[in-house]
């Protein structure tokens, strides 16, 4: 690309440079051009140089291969005397900058053609972990100049590898409250259309829609996967993109295999009422952030769970809880009637007042939590070993909840995350098992995930960095006599979890699934790319659960 762009520079005449160069310089020492921004680019020669207005003001602008950088150009002053003032000049780097235009005036309903009025750059403006979308005009009638401008900016745009050409975007129109497409048309497809992205759009119909879809399509015309929703959603998408290619690379996932990493990346459109992944990868739950991310292929690889019953993958997901998550998730199906919102609200309620602990045998191999280093084949080699052979270390008890995790999990409702504990790829799950207590000591934990405090301090929660985890439900028969004297409050002739058909209820990443006896869920290091990246803290207000 640099020498594409060296070539281009050659419009230049070198005398003509030097010489503009020489008065640049004078015109910088006497207006005084904002150093910083200059200095720091002053390695890189100069593509092009030229005049553009600005604002109101006539500005000396120079492109190099990594910056636009203005400065004002202040008139002489007729009476000879140096100009006092100190004016200040800008740049953008290159790598903000994700679209650029030629800028004409129209008369209204005019669709093509009109005045020449110079070129629009579009920049992807950073304000905390929000991006938003901010346009430089540089005003410029003559229409050689704004084309040589145009087709350098074009050619450096067009040369960042990383940034998506094509993308396949999967919309659900039913995510919480029915704004997914709205959001889509109105804050996301407008930047995809201005950055010169082509996309292929697909409303879905029903829940499985989008793994359908993404089992048969040709994927080799896309560079990247987006999805529109909620965390249910964007989990049906990932699984579909990582079932994809493993059909692809032949695999056989009726049995426990290794599995491959995923073709394309996947950009995440938060439209849900949690928005975990998105909130995870991008720190704010917000679509033109996304959209950005998106657009400028900002790119981070995250590890993923993958659940198997019996030997059979079931589910590649972000997050698994079996216990309170589980039951309040089944509770909420019963409840389909009645809206999103209230149902899971009332479900909640429901659950803590029939509050109730799970006998498990819970298995899990340990691992450090730090991110590792290692390759593809020893990663391969450690956790093949994981289904029978690991270094096993196995709890049996009561358990009021169990969440297992591959990713941070931010929201408002846990800002620093459901677990805090795990990066988004450390090779590594977080385990959250919440043993047998009180209610009351049970909505404290629960209480304090979205305050400062510390969720995990309690004596019955337990937390591990874990690669594996086995859990073996057991008959329900026993566990009530074991029920803690703390616990009397809870209702103890309750039925158990165990449904009639001898399954349990398993919430994997919003989704409920009904499943008898062992599950085993292991972590995938980095066998997926999502758009954005990785994030310490939510910057979301706060929510708190007005249910506790
Ligand atoms: N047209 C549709 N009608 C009904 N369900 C759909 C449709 N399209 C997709 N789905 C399914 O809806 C489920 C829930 O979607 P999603 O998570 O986006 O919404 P949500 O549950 O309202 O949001 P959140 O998970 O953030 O609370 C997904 O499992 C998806 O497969």
């Amino acid at each position: 690309m640099s020498e594409r762009l060296e070539a281009g520079s050659k419009v230049n005449n070198s005398m003509k440079r030097q010489k503009r160069r020489k008065g640049q310089q004078k015109q910088q020492q006497r207006v005084g051009v904002e150093e910083d921004a200059l200095s720091a680019d002053s390695h890189c020669e100069p593509l092009l140089r030229g005049i553009f207005q600005i604002g109101k003001k006539s500005h000396d602008v120079e492109l190099t291969t990594s910056r636009i950088t203005w400065t004002p150009i202040q008139p002489e002053d007729p009476t000879g005397q140096s100009a006092v003032k100190k004016l200040q000049g800008d740049f953008v780097d290159l790598t903000d900058v994700f679209a650029v235009k030629v800028k004409r005036r129209r008369s209204v309903g005019q669709k093509s053609g009109g005045t020449l009025l110079g070129i629009t750059v579009f920049v992807g403006k950073r304000k905390g972990a929000k991006l938003k979308d901010h346009a430089v005009h540089l005003n410029n009638l003559s229409a050689d100049h704004c084309e040589i401008w145009f087709k350098h900016l074009k050619d450096i745009l067009n040369g960042f590898q990383n940034r998506p050409k094509s993308l396949k975007v999967f919309i659900n129109p039913s995510s919480h409250k029915k704004e997914a497409y709205q959001v889509y048309v109105d804050q996301v497809a407008p930047l995809f259309k201005l950055a010169d992205i082509q996309t292929d759009v697909t409303v879905t119909e029903r829940k499985g829609h989008a793994v359908s879809v993404l089992k048969e399509c040709s994927l080799e015309e896309y560079d990247g996967v987006v999805c529109v929703g909620g965390d249910g959603s964007v989990a049906e998408v990932a699984h579909g993109l990582l079932l994809r290619a493993q059909m692809d690379a032949g695999r056989d996932t009726d049995s426990i295999f290794m599995p491959v990493q995923a073709a394309l990346p996947l950009g995440v459109i938060p439209a849900g009422s949690t928005d975990a992944v998105a909130c995870s990868v991008h720190g704010i739950r917000h679509p033109v952030t996304a959209a950005l991310h998106i657009i400028m292929g900002h790119k981070q690889a995250v590890d993923v769970c993958s659940v198997s019953s019996v030997g059979r993958l079931m589910r590649f997901c972000f997050s698994v809880m079996f216990g309170f998550g589980g039951r309040t998730l089944a509770a909420a199906e019963k409840l389909h009637w009645i809206p999103n919102t209230q149902r899971r609200e009332l479900a909640f309620i429901s659950s803590l007042t029939h509050l109730k602990p799970e006998d498990c045998e819970l298995s899990f191999i340990a691992s450090s939590g730090a991110a590792v280093d290692q390759t593809d084949s020893e990663l391969e080699d450690e956790l093949s070993n994981v289904a029978e052979d690991g270094p096993w270390q196995t709890r049996r008890g009561l358990y009021l909840s169990i969440s297992i995790m591959s990713i941070p999990c931010l929201c408002s409702m846990a800002p620093r995350g459901l677990a805090p504990f795990t990066r988004l790829n450390n090779s590594s799950m977080a385990l959250v098992a919440v043993g047998n207590a009180s209610r009351s000591e049970f909505i404290k934990h629960l209480k304090r995930y979205s305050s400062t405090n510390n969720q995990f301090s309690f004596s019955f929660v337990e937390t591990q960095c874990v690669r594996a985890v086995r859990l073996r439900p057991r008959s329900h028969c026993g566990w009530t006599d074991e029920t803690s004297e703390e616990n009397e409050e809870s209702d103890t002739k309750n039925a158990p979890i165990i449904s009639t058909e001898g399954t349990y209820p398993w919430n994997i990443d919003g989704e409920l699934l009904e499943v008898p006896g062992e599950v085993l869920i292991r972590v995938h290091p980095r066998i997926l790319t999502l758009f954005g990246s990785d994030v310490e803290e939510a910057e979301e207000k706060p929510t708190k659960c007005s249910c506790i």
